[in-house]
């Protein structure tokens, strides 16, 4: 997947939504745990009911890890439908790895071509020979930790080093990375205030942006600071949506609170012209 293929599909969708798949076995449906693999029978219900409505699906690989090799498998079988029904949609691992650079080539393998996903999570805190070996790979996304949603992002994130917060020194420096054209970066929907100064000096790329829904963030506020005029945002909603209902209903629930955020974006959309 490129950026030519997602803008397409932003376009046709008139959606830039991320439905994050944190699928939790204490909160699914309790008719599904019947299932042979409940986690893949939610998600695969959910993707059905919601694939039109969104231009990517992020599954956390923390939901997954949970549960060893049995949760291992259902992120597997999640992935391999996805590519398989649904081939134009953007598939991100939330995995926020981050090592040594003979460790990264390792995760990086195991997220690109052993799973195929398009695109991955990395913490910057390594450093260079930590991120360039995702960035190796053409037609991935490395998506770098920049500003993120959480308070803790206070404890360093913001705090200045040589009279510059540590963010943007995050961003400018990967600037610097080989094949820095394939990287997005995650700022947090919580923090869209610090969207204008992100701009500035990270104008083209793409955001990937959590925290609208559960976490309290502005899609309009994210909006105003953050979109450019190729869109340049992809915004993540997990919890509400998958939760929307608990009942026999869950699928077309989570599609009712999609559409609500697809309706909202497409409203940007036209806004920007
Ligand atoms: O700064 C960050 C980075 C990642 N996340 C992840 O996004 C989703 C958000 O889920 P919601 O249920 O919509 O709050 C989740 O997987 C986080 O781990 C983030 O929230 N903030």
């Amino acid at each position: 997947m490129n950026t030519t293929d997602l803008l397409d599909q932003i376009e046709k969708k008139g959606s830039f939504l991320c439905i994050g798949l944190d699928t939790d076995q204490e909160k699914i449906p309790p008719h599904l745990l019947d299932e042979p693999d409940p986690i893949f029978a939610f998600n695969k219900a959910i993707i059905d009911a919601t694939h039109h409505l969104c231009v990517a699906y992020k599954p956390n690989t923390a939901f997954y890890e949970a549960y060893g090799l049995k949760g291992w498998e259902s992120l597997s079988r999640t992935i391999e439908y996805l590519n398989s029904s649904y081939p134009h949609l953007l598939t991100i691992a939330d995995a926020k790895r981050g090592d040594i650079g003979n460790t990264a080539t390792r995760y990086a393998e195991a997220f690109f071509n052993d799973l195929n996903f398009d695109a991955v999570t990395v913490a910057p805190y390594m450093g260079r020979d930590s991120v360039e070996p995702f960035l190796k790979f053409p037609d991935k996304f490395t998506i770098l930790l920049a500003l993120t949603s959480n308070a803790g992002a206070f404890d360093f994130q913001t705090r200045e080093v040589d009279g510059q917060a540590l963010y943007k020194i995050v961003l400018e420096t990967a600037l610097t990375y080989e094949h820095s054209d394939r990287l997005m970066f995650v700022v947090g929907a919580t923090k869209a205030e610090f969207l204008k100064e992100i701009r500035k000096i990270v104008p083209e790329h793409f955001l990937l942006v959590p925290g609208v829904g559960a976490q309290g963030g502005s899609l309009e506020e994210v909006c105003k600071y953050g979109m450019t005029d190729r869109v340049g945002l992809l915004v993540n909603s997990s919890r509400k949506i998958l939760y929307a209902s608990r009942e026999k209903d869950f699928a077309e629930a989570a599609a009712r609170e999609a559409e609500g955020l697809q309706k909202a974006m497409k409203k940007e959309l036209i806004k920007r012209g």
